[in-house]
């Protein structure tokens, strides 16, 4: 669907991935070019990566924070149980498929792959409710 494809891999981006047989070429390690740029607290462009230790260090620094704020979501998801009188309200589906679909066009919106937010809302969601359940169950004996 797009005429970006080939290196830049804009494809990846699509909602749906592409089928493609593995390529069979040898390549140099590394290759291509580094292509994350991101500004620093001063103000200055630095560009990432030039070894797989160091993409591994920003994506455990990522990880710690998608984690500080998955403890934070869950904390309103417990606090939600307070506002449901039975069993049966605590999972919301057309709640959850607005929050899943919203995630897809927010991820569409910013450039990032909707494979992705799909995939993590999804298994948010899927942890989620049954927490919440867990909560309500613990707090209604
Ligand atoms: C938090 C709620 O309870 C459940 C959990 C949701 C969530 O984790 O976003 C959404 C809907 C419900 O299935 C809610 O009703 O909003």
């Amino acid at each position: 669907s797009s005429s970006l494809t080939g290196a830049s891999g804009a494809s990846c981006y699509a909602s749906t991935l592409p089928s493609v047989p593995p390529s069979t070429d040898d390549r140099p390690v590394p290759w291509g070019s580094p292509s994350v740029h991101f500004s620093a607290l001063n103000g200055t462009l630095t560009t990432c990566c030039d070894s797989l230790d160091e993409i591994r260090i920003a994506l455990d620094d990522i990880d710690e924070k998608l984690l500080d704020l998955l403890n934070q979501r869950a904390a309103y998801v417990r606090e939600a149980t307070r506002f449901k009188s039975t069993r049966s309200s605590v999972n919301v589906p057309s709640r959850n498929d607005e929050v899943v679909q919203e995630a897809e066009e927010q991820a569409e919106h910013i450039g990032m792959p909707v494979t992705i937010a799909r995939a993590t809302f999804e298994a948010i969601l899927n942890s989620s409710v049954p927490f919440e359940q867990c909560i309500f169950d613990t707090s209604h004996p």
